[in-house]
């Protein structure tokens, strides 16, 4: 019998977290769902649509920490809420998944200067990329949940960088649904400001720049830390989803590589990945991955100037969210990998 808790049901992850654990085989019972605006009241009344799908007599509760007793519990919390909830469920041995910023980073003075916020202490995390680090997710009791839009630019070029094919300066380009801002509007996130627009944000300081240059640096051979990664998002309107054109440069002695040799580098470092497909086209699409744990990655296109370009698309609330983290919940747990979230997209 295994049980789970959500901290922060009423947000856009905690919605998804419920419909993915729906059809869970291995998880029984949410022991506790937590919100402090709806305290008391059912689920369905935020999320309707998850009626009959076993919640029907689930309710949200403001809660004390010390009555979870779950095995696993899920943080989707904004960061800076998370580290305050964190240390509290760990002490206790509860294995913890948490969806926010707050534990990604293992240097905490990179987290205090791009979040603006003073960490309450470093806790021992992996970081929660199953197909960069699983083995040191099966082993750890607190895993923070990588980015949106890092997982999408990460496992985009992983494989490039770990040949050392590219040079070590790379400039992700991301369009991202509205969604990924969560539930509480904005003006940026209005309907008319967003409708039949295209906003660029965060030009050069997205807090998400130094966790890909991070991970990124971790695959390169004898890394000097040198990796210089540029990030600029684009808010795009549509509710789901997350393309990442990753524009990089071949080195000199590479420059005749051939596309299918590119493509057999990606086939190789993905082969035991299910939830990464590479298309050796431009097959790439948000229809194709969205409401699945999938990353898609295409392109691998050399252009005249040693431009070598590579697409990857992912759902930001399941491969960037929510059914990253049950993937995760599922190895630390010992269960297939694939349990809950095995679904492909929902095309058108
Ligand atoms: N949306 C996305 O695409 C992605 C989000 N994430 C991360 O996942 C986390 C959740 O995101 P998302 O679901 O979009 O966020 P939302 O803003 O949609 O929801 C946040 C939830 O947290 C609760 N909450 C807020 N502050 C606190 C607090 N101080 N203590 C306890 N609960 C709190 C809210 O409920 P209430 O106020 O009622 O308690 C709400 O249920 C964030 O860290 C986000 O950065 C990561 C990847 C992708
Ligand atoms: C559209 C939009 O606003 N997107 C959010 C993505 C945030 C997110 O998901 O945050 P973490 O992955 O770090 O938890 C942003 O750019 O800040």
């Amino acid at each position: 019998m295994t049980s789970v808790s959500i901290i922060g049901g009423t947000g856009y992850t905690g919605s998804e977290l419920l419909r993915l654990l729906a059809n869970h085989s291995k998880i029984d019972e949410i022991e506790h769902i937590t919100s402090r605006k709806e305290s008391g009241n059912s689920i369905l009344k935020i999320h309707p649509h998850l009626k009959s799908m076993g919640y029907d007599n689930l309710c949200f509760e403001d809660i004390s920490l010390d009555n979870i007793n779950s095995d696993v519990v899920f943080c989707a919390t904004p960061h800076g809420a998370s580290m305050s909830i964190v240390p509290q469920l760990y002490e206790k041995g509860i294995k913890v998944i948490d969806l926010s910023g707050d534990y990604r980073f293992e240097d905490i003075s990179t987290y205090e200067e791009w979040y603006n916020l003073k960490h309450t202490g470093k806790l021992n995390a992996a970081y929660g990329l199953p197909e960069l680090h699983r083995e040191t997710i099966k082993k750890a009791n607190l895993i923070a949940n990588p980015g949106c839009f890092p997982t999408g630019a990460i496992l985009s070029i992983a494989p490039l960088v770990e040949k050392g094919i590219i040079e070590e300066r790379v400039i992700f380009d991301s369009k991202t649904g509205v969604s990924g801002a969560g539930v509480e509007a904005s003006q940026t996130t209005h309907y008319p400001n967003v409708n039949e627009n295209l906003k660029p944000y965060k030009l050069t300081n997205h807090r998400h720049t130094p966790e890909i240059e991070k991970e990124l640096n971790k695959l390169v051979e004898n890394s000097k830390n040198n990796m210089k990664v540029s990030f600029t998002p684009h808010l795009a309107p549509f509710t789901r989803g997350i393309l990442t054109t990753a524009h990089t440069y071949l080195k000199e002695e590479y420059l005749s590589i051939a596309k299918d040799e590119i493509v057999e580098i990606y086939e190789k470092f993905y082969k035991n990945e299910h939830f990464v497909r590479i298309y050796d086209n431009d097959m790439v699409s948000l229809t194709g991955v969205r409401g699945s744990n999938f990353c898609d990655i295409a392109g691998f296109e050399v252009d005249r100037n040693g431009r070598l370009i590579v697409i990857s698309a992912i759902d930001n609330l399941v491969k960037g969210a929510s059914g990253q983290a049950i993937q995760n919940m599922n190895i630390i747990m010992g269960f297939d990998e694939k349990e809950g979230i095995n679904y492909c997209g929902l095309k058108p």
